[in-house]
């Protein structure tokens, strides 16, 4: 193998969440390699798109080379959307019970998981963006809470929290997102 095509089969996925990047490994390897630098990156407001292009951008100035980064939100539909990118500042605020106490007035629990990743291929490269969504639906947490909002997402009768990795990871947000990635890389790796 030469070098070039060696550096394709290899990503720089920029977070400053662990259990993001298992996943990410999980799901890419060995097909493509991860590696990661964390970096405290400024989150701007806006739609998720918005601030995943802007992060993305972020890291490829501040790496000064090609880079990954991902957003995820959780959307409730009741609340049109919302927390969805902000979905952070309200589980740090308000915990897994205040999250289901805002849907209290609402029959519909319904929810989406979004994830967005967003790679550039170095500084002044426009980013590429690779969007997965999976539909659940907002339940009073059941099983382990070592992963943000892992147990009060239902999909399928399960919370995310209640699935073993292997399960939530051919379901997942994450990885419905990272397929749109392993196709594109693939048809990099052949033009
Ligand atoms: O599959 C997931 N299952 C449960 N919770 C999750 C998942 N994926 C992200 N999360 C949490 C982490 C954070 O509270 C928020 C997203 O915020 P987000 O800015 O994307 O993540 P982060 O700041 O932890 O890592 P990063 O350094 O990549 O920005 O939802
Ligand atoms: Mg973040």
């Amino acid at each position: 193998m030469t070098a070039p095509t060696a550096a394709r089969h290899m990503v720089n996925f920029i977070t400053g969440n662990a259990n993001k990047l298992g996943e990410v490994k999980a799901i890419l390897e060995p097909a493509i390699q991860v590696q990661s630098q964390t970096l405290d990156l400024i989150e701007v407001q806006g739609t998720l798109e918005e601030v995943t292009l802007d992060k993305c951008r972020r890291a490829a100035d501040l790496i000064e080379g090609p880079v990954l980064v991902e957003d995820t939100c959780l959307s409730f539909n009741a609340l049109n959307g919302l927390p969805g990118p902000y979905i952070k500042w309200f589980l740090t605020s308000i915990g897994l019970e205040g999250l289901n106490n805002l849907l209290a007035a609402y029959e519909d629990k319904s929810a989406k998981a979004v994830c967005t990743f967003a790679y550039s291929a170095g500084p002044g490269h426009e980013p590429i963006l690779f969007q997965g969504i999976t539909d659940g639906k907002i339940v009073p947490a059941r099983g382990p809470t070592n992963f943000g909002w892992d147990p009060i997402f239902e999909y399928e009768g399960k919370t995310y929290a209640e699935m073993d990795k292997v399960e939530k990871n051919k379901i997942s947000h994450r990885r419905r997102a990272l397929e749109k990635l392993q196709v594109w890389f693939a048809q990099e790796m052949t033009s």
